[in-house]
């Protein structure tokens, strides 16, 4: 920084009293030209610091909005391809673009492969997201307990039994499968339609076992961002390792595991990839543990015939739409807590639902229900079930009216 020059002297006025009149005016005289001169230099200063001051007043307002502008500047968010001794390779979201770039000097050391990152516009990883900012979190449910047990469901004994012998056998007596010389079944299938109860099978499976229930729904692995999906799927498998006993239901699996299609879309490339991660999961999980998987689907006809060789999901359970006397029985389960009147004759209610599923005789008591309640009455009479029926039937909703499900399988 230069230093600002010394200011001028002051004139100092020598008036010898020997001097003549003239003298000391002369003298004087000089002293106020003097004055003038030094008091001009000084105003000259004066206004060369006053125009550096603007100057600096404005530099000081630039840095001002350049701090604002990086302090509140957007970061865009990437995943960790891969960590070199070159650098660090990141693809960003939305775009898919790959960079080789750096990571700030105090997350070097912890920048791993995987990783959802956040970084700026010159691509330097800012931030490590954690798992509360992470979508992983938000995909996957996780229960250690759930509390559906076998005598919940009705109607599908037949799956019951399927499921339990395998799922519940492998993890209950191991030995006995090792002693046959058997290997269980790699992973089970569950198809049918919406409703039947294909998620309460693998719950109470995993109530049944004491393992963790870890659910993950297909159509969230393929909405994420392009690379997490197959790093969920990783997840997924990490996390019942962690966690063993434990059942991992994977729901919707056609979203992630349906046939090929023409199209080379990069969406298309990314489910792809998804399901290549969730076989090799499976493919290398010859060491299983306490660990079961299984799958639903509603569209089994559309599944890539890869996830259904043996050491994959070799084990398929058809989960049907309940029979008459299954649709009698899940009226009884749902309307165990209910104070039912004895007009109401279950067996010959349950016939006419055709085409009702679990779900719909689910809501259908709840219907009932809240009609009782709404003519503040605490028994269910059958004028409340037809009641209910007639609402349910008179739904214009295909989600909800019973037989105008779309699905095949
Ligand atoms: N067989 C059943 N017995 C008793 N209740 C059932 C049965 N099936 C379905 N339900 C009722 O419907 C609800 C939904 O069932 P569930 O989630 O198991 O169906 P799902 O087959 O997994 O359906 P989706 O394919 O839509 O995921 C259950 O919580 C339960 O109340």
């Amino acid at each position: 920084m230069s230093r600002s020059p010394s200011l001028p002297e002051r004139p100092r006025l020598d008036l010898d009293p020997e001097m003549s009149e003239a003298e000391r005016l002369s003298a004087i005289r000089q002293h106020f030209e003097r004055l003038v001169a030094v008091n001009d230099e000084l105003d000259d200063r004066l206004s060369e610091a006053l125009d550096r001051r603007e100057e600096l007043k404005e530099e000081v307002e630039q840095l001002k909005n350049r701090n604002e502008a990086l302090k509140t500047s957007s970061l865009y968010v990437a995943t960790v391809e891969e960590v070199t001794d070159d650098g660090v390779v990141i693809k960003q979201h939305g775009n898919n673009q790959e960079v080789l770039t750096d990571a700030s000097p105090h997350l070097d050391a912890e920048v791993e492969s995987g990783d959802r990152v956040a970084i700026n516009d010159s691509f330097a990883i800012q931030t490590l997201l954690d798992d509360e900012t992470d979508s992983r979190a938000q995909a996957m449910e996780v229960d250690r307990s759930p509390d559906v047990r076998y005598e919940d469901i009705g109607g599908i004994d037949e799956q019951v039994r399927e499921v339990r012998e395998a799922v519940e056998d492998p993890l209950k007596n191991p030995e006995m499968f090792e002693e046959v010389g058997v290997d269980p079944p790699s992973g089970v299938l569950l198809y049918g339609p919406p409703g039947t109860g294909k998620t309460m099978l693998a719950k109470a499976v995993a109530n049944e076992t004491d393992a963790t229930f870890i659910k993950m729904a297909g159509s969230e692995l393929v909405r994420k961002f392009i690379g997490e999906g197959s790093r969920l799927v990783r997840d997924l498998f990490e996390l019942a390792a962690d966690r063993e006993p434990a059942v991992i239901f994977i729901d919707e699996i056609d979203a992630v595991a349906s046939k090929r299609t023409d199209s080379k879309t990069s969406g298309d490339a990314e489910v792809q990839r998804t399901m290549m991660q969730l076989l090799s999961e499976m493919d290398g999980f010859d060491d299983r543990g306490e660990i079961r998987i299984m799958a639903a689907t509603n569209r089994f006809d559309m599944l890539d015939e890869a996830i259904l060789r043996p050491g994959r999901f070799d084990r398929l359970i058809e989960v049907p739409k309940p029979a008459p006397e299954g649709r009698q029985k899940i009226l009884e389960i749902h309307t165990r807590d209910m104070n039912v009147a004895d007009d109401v004759d279950f067996a010959d209610f349950a016939e006419k639902l055709e085409d009702y599923s679990g779900a719909d005789i689910a809501s259908l008591a709840t219907e009932a229900g809240m009609f009782a309640i709404r003519d503040e009455r605490t028994e269910v009479t059958r004028a409340d079930f037809e009641a209910a029926y007639e609402k349910l039937e008179s739904t214009d909703d295909s989600t909800t009216l019973p037989g105008h499900t779309d699905y095949q399988y």
